[in-house]
């Protein structure tokens, strides 16, 4: 449950985050935060680490990657020390996640309605609880006729609509905060847009903050109050929105603009130059 006091201080704090694949890096000395309710935008080229990142703050790295450093939560203390089981007690109640391929996330031999109400069952609701509020957290992502899609599997649905049964799964017990790894760049264009708009409404409506990675420097311009840029497994800038988007420092955040639409005036780019 989303229970934060802003005043309480950062609700997760990343200090010097590494995580090496046998002994090369992929990501090194990551430092950040994020107050409750806060949005960060994650961006950077293809294999800068990125990924790596949000997966090492959620427990999920793969075989053979050791993360060093720290992640905490506030209320739950570190997170990289804990134990497959101790993660199972935050992962879906404090951490709520939505990746880029949603079949990852569901159950194809599960109804969707069912496997909403298992994510609230894992930690603490009812049965019966569960599963009305599973149709209710279905309407609430905009899924057309939920007490019969309730009833469907996963292949019964289009790409958008598995999507958004794992938001309402991720957002099923509220948490504090909700990891975003390219949750919209599987999906047909056309409902991309919609996605998106409905991870803004769910999450503002839940108080979570979120930390969201996307290749699309308009998508997280249009969600984000802060964005990091990463760069060969370092966090190389970071700042508002505005002021990274308007004024980067690093070559690595100006090739980024300059090759998306959001390329900023002439001389805005050089009028600040420098690494931060
Ligand atoms: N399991 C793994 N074993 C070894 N190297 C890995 C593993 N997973 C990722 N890497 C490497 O770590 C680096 C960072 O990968 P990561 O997936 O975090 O990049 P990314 O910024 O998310 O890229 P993309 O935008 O393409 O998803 C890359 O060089 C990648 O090849």
């Amino acid at each position: 449950m989303n229970g934060q006091d802003p005043t309480d201080g950062p609700l997760l704090q990343v200090r010097d985050l590494t995580v090496l694949a046998g002994r090369q890096p992929l990501v090194q000395d990551v430092s950040f935060e994020l107050a409750a309710g806060e949005r960060v935008g994650l961006i950077g080229a293809s294999g800068s680490g990125k990924s790596v990142t949000c997966m090492a703050i959620a427990g999920l790295l793969a075989d053979g990657l050791t993360a060093g450093g720290s992640v905490q939560l506030t209320g739950t203390g570190e997170l990289l020390t804990r134990s497959e089981r101790g993660w199972a007690e935050v992962r879906g109640s404090r951490v709520g996640m939505v990746f880029q391929e949603p079949m990852t996330a569901l159950n194809p031999t599960m109804r969707v309605g069912r496997q909403v109400a298992e994510a609230m069952r894992l930690h603490g609701t009812d049965r019966s609880t569960a599963n009305r509020a599973a149709v209710d957290l279905l309407a609430a992502v905009d899924l057309p006729d939920p007490d019969r899609l309730a009833t469907a599997y996963p292949h019964q649905l289009s790409g958008g609509q598995r999507q958004r049964v794992v938001l309402a799964m991720a957002m099923a017990n509220q948490p504090d905060l909700l990891i975003c790894d390219e949750p919209t760049t599987a999906l047909d264009v056309t409902v991309q847009a919609k996605v998106l708009q409905l991870i803004d409404d769910r999450a503002a409506a839940a108080g979570s903050a979120v930390l969201f990675i996307s290749h699309d420097l308009a998508v997280v311009a249009s969600l984000c109050d802060r964005l990091l840029v990463m760069y060969q497994g370092r966090v190389v800038e970071h700042g508002s929105v505005v002021e990274v988007l308007t004024a980067p420092r690093h070559p690595h955040t100006r090739q980024l603009l300059a090759d998306s639409e959001l390329a900023p005036a002439d001389g805005a780019a050089e009028a600040d130059a420098g690494d931060r």
